[in-house]
């Protein structure tokens, strides 16, 4: 009998849109969820494996805690050339782990993939189906700056990388709004894995 591999949903939005907090409602629900963006974190963390590949691209920006995000970020979201180098580092290691995830969870019927840049960098292509958290720009915004350490330049320098919401949703699958209760959100999440689940949403 072949064996049907996992759907593959992908699960992107823009800056302070919800991914992180959607993702977790489907790994609630059952669903193995790779987390792109927690990776990252992992291995520009203490004993990061790619602390040795960025300090040496960028000096000065690790030590005993990692990287520095903030002095990272300062330096490659106002420098195009750098921010490239440094995807050059993270993105191929975050590929490799994805790969592993999904072997991991080879007889799943359903996995999420929570990737921010999914469209940025064409990863729709290696997905089935794309769910997009939204929300109006001015609760994107809000939240986003209600962030310590986060600055209204960061933010639109963050926002102008990043392809605009409104062609986001009009490139998804299902659309899940993030500008409503919680448990809107979440019976959006439960209501998408049911019409994954069928052969039809399949
Ligand atoms: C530069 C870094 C260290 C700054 O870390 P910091 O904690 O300050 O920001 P954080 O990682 O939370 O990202 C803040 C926002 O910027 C977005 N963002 C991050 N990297 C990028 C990028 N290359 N292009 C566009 N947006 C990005 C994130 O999706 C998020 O919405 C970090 O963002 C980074 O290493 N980015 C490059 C790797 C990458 O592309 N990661 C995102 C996809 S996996
Ligand atoms: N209905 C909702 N669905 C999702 N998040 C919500 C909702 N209502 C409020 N929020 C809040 O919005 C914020 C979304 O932040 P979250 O970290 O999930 O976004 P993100 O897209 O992962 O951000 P980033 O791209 O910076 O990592 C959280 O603080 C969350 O509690």
């Amino acid at each position: 009998m072949t064996s049907l591999a996992p759907l593959k949903l992908g699960l992107t939005g823009s800056i302070g849109m919800g991914k992180s907090t959607v993702a977790a409602m489907f790994a609630a629900e059952g669903v193995p969820v790779f987390d792109a963006d927690a990776e990252v974190h992992r291995l520009q963390g203490p004993d990061g494996a790619l602390l040795p590949a960025i300090e040496a691209a960028f000096p000065g920006m690790t030590g005993g805690q990692g990287v520095d995000r903030a002095a990272l970020g300062a330096r490659v979201f106002s420098d195009a050339a750098a921010l490239e180098a440094l995807e050059a580092i993270v993105h191929p290691a975050v590929a490799a782990l994805r790969e592993a995830f999904l072997t991991r969870h080879a007889a799943a019927p359903l996995v999420v993939l929570d990737i921010p840049l999914l469209f940025e960098r064409s990863g729709s292509a290696q997905v089935d189906r794309v769910a997009v958290v939204s929300a109006a720009p001015a609760v994107q915004r809000a939240r986003v700056l209600a962030r310590p350490g986060m600055t209204t330049e960061k933010f639109e320098a963050i926002v102008g990388k990043q392809l605009p919401d409104s062609e986001k949703r009009a490139r998804a699958d299902f659309v899940i709004p993030t500008d409503v209760p919680l448990e809107t959100t979440r019976a959006e999440v439960a209501r998408v894995i049911a019409c994954l689940r069928t052969p039809i949403g399949r």
